[in-house]
This record gives C-alpha cells, sequence and structure tokens, in this order.
C-alpha cells in the first residue's frame, strides 16, 4: 500500500473524512516550510498539497496568484523546495503532494525532477496544465518511482471521462467544485451535490473536493457526498496573517466522525 491507500483507508475505517491543506510553499521564506508542514500534521491533515510558485499560473485565483508573487520575489526555486520537503520527511509521514505546472518541471528535466522528489519523499504531484492525452511524458517515469499523478476533473468533464481517469491511478481524484479559478466562495453550483455523488459512484479511487472551500458549514455539507475536502486560499490567508488556532479549528471538524459515508 502506498501513503494515500494507507491514509484514505484507516479513515475509512474510523468513518471519517480527510482534510487536504494546500500552501504555497516559500510564502513567508522558504525556511518555515518544513514548520509549516508540521503544524499541519499536528492539526490533523490528511496529507499536505505543496504548490510551487509560478510566473504564468492557469487555475490560481488572487489569493494563490499573490502568495506565489511573494514565494518568487524572495527566491523560491523549485529545487530548493524539494530539498526542503526532503528535510520534512524525518519528521513529516502523512502524504505530500507537490503541485507545479509544467514549465518547471521541464526546465528541471523530467528524469532528474521525478528522480529528486522520490529521494526527498514526495507522495504524489498535481500537474493542472497536463492533460490525460499528454500525461505519457511524465506518467511512465512517476510510475517506476512511485509517485502518483494526482488527476483533477470538473463540473464539466463527462463521467464517462471521469471514470477513464480515476481507473489509472492509485491516490485520488481531485474533483474541481467550481467553474473557475481556486479562491474562497460563499456559494456553490446548484447541481455540485449531484454532481460529486456521480462522481463517487463511478470512481475507483477516493475522491476529494477543492476549490472556494473555507468554512467548518461547507466542509461538513461536501464531504457528505465525497471523501474529503483540499482547503487552499483560506490556509495561505491564514498563515500570512499568523492565524493558527483558527486553522486547527478548522481542520478540527474532520476528526468527528461523519454520519453520512
Ligand atoms: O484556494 P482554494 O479555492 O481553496 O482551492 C484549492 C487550491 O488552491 C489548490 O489545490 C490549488 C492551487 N493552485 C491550483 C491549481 C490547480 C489545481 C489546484 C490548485
Amino acid at each position: 500500500m502506498n501513503r494515500f491507500e494507507k491514509s484514505f483507508s484507516a479513515l475509512k475505517q474510523n468513518n471519517k473524512k480527510a482534510f487536504i491543506p494546500y500552501i504555497m510553499a516559500g510564502d513567508g521564506g522558504l525556511e518555515n516550510l518544513v514548520e509549516r508542514l508540521t503544524a499541519l500534521e499536528k492539526f490533523g491533515a490528511t496529507a499536505i498539497e505543496v504548490g510551487v510558485p509560478f510566473s504564468d499560473p492557469v487555475a490560481d485565483g488572487p489569493t494563490i496568484q499573490a502568495a506565489g508573487l511573494r514565494a518568487l520575489e524572495n527566491g523560491t526555486t523549485l529545487r530548493g523546495i524539494v530539498k526542503e520537503i526532503e528535510k520534512a520527511r524525518r519528521v513529516v509521514s502523512i502524504p505530500i503532494i507537490l503541485m507545479t505546472y509544467l514549465n518547471p518541471i521541464y526546465s528541471y528535466g523530467i528524469p532528474e525532477f521525478v528522480r529528486d522528489i522520490q529521494i526527498a519523499g514526495v507522495d504524489g504531484c498535481i500537474i493542472p496544465d497536463l492533460p490525460m492525452e499528454e500525461e505519457e511524458i511524465i506518467t511512465p517515469a512517476l510510475e517506476s518511482a512511485e509517485v502518483e499523478l494526482i488527476r483533477l476533473v470538473t463540473l464539466t468533464t463527462p463521467l464517462e471521462r471521469i471514470k477513464t481517469i480515476s481507473s489509472k491511478g492509485r491516490g485520488f481524484l481531485y474533483t474541481v467544485t467550481v467553474k473557475g479559478i481556486t479562491g474562497v466562495r460563499n456559494e456553490y453550483d446548484s447541481e455540485l451535490s449531484q454532481f460529486l455523488t456521480s462522481v463517487k459512484e463511478v470512481s475507483a479511487i477516493p475522491v476529494m473536493a477543492g476549490f472556494g472551500i473555507s468554512n467548518k458549514e461547507q466542509i461538513e455539507d461536501i464531504t457528505k457526498y465525497c471523501d474529503g475536502v483540499i482547503v487552499g486560499s483560506k490556509i495561505v490567508d491564514l498563515f500570512e496573517q499568523g492565524r493558527l488556532s483558527e486553522m486547527e479549528d478548522l481542520m478540527s471538524v474532520v476528526k468527528q466522525e461523519s454520519k453520512v459515508l
């Protein structure tokens, strides 16, 4: 079993849902990365998504973009991030997912990138601008390194395609819950619960919902229809403002047993 399978099967046995926080590596200085990963594990994170700052992000909303700019300004690089993750791996045992666009991977070199993240103890990668039809440029290398590609589906992806996509991985399926970019939102598409229910029905792997989720009520509601949530912009804000007790409180929702499976 890989780290994802271990984490998700433990949650399932205890009737619990997953919480995956996203952080922007290098925001506030790369030297805080190990500390932040450690804090998130202590607060009960199931896994952590670590964002790599990039000058031309496609799906990032204003909060994540601003965090990315701050990180780039202080000289954060993909190589530096991978080194810090390697240090963190000695103390953090939950899955670590690296979120990066294709361009930084290309300039690193695909084989070198995959080798280094494997050594560092990275469990999965999210590459938002890599479509399923093109993924073979990196999946053979990732597979032999036992690093999972975490694939994204959205409200507009046909169910047949979702079924195909979910049959490929041994991580989880990232279901984007909005038609748009990342960022805190107050309202959801009226079809979201029905959509998540259908995705759950066809998916061979755990279904995580992300984009626009920022408070306990949303988390309680959305986790009725899927295996857990990914929270980005809100976590980035709370770290930036040093509001760690609020973060712990937000993450505590998934510590309770959930009634609906
Ligand atoms: O910030 P939000 O709305 O909570 O959404 C999560 C998101 O930030 C994180 O998963 C993410 C950041 N950038 C991305 C690009 C593509 C897919 C996912 C992401």
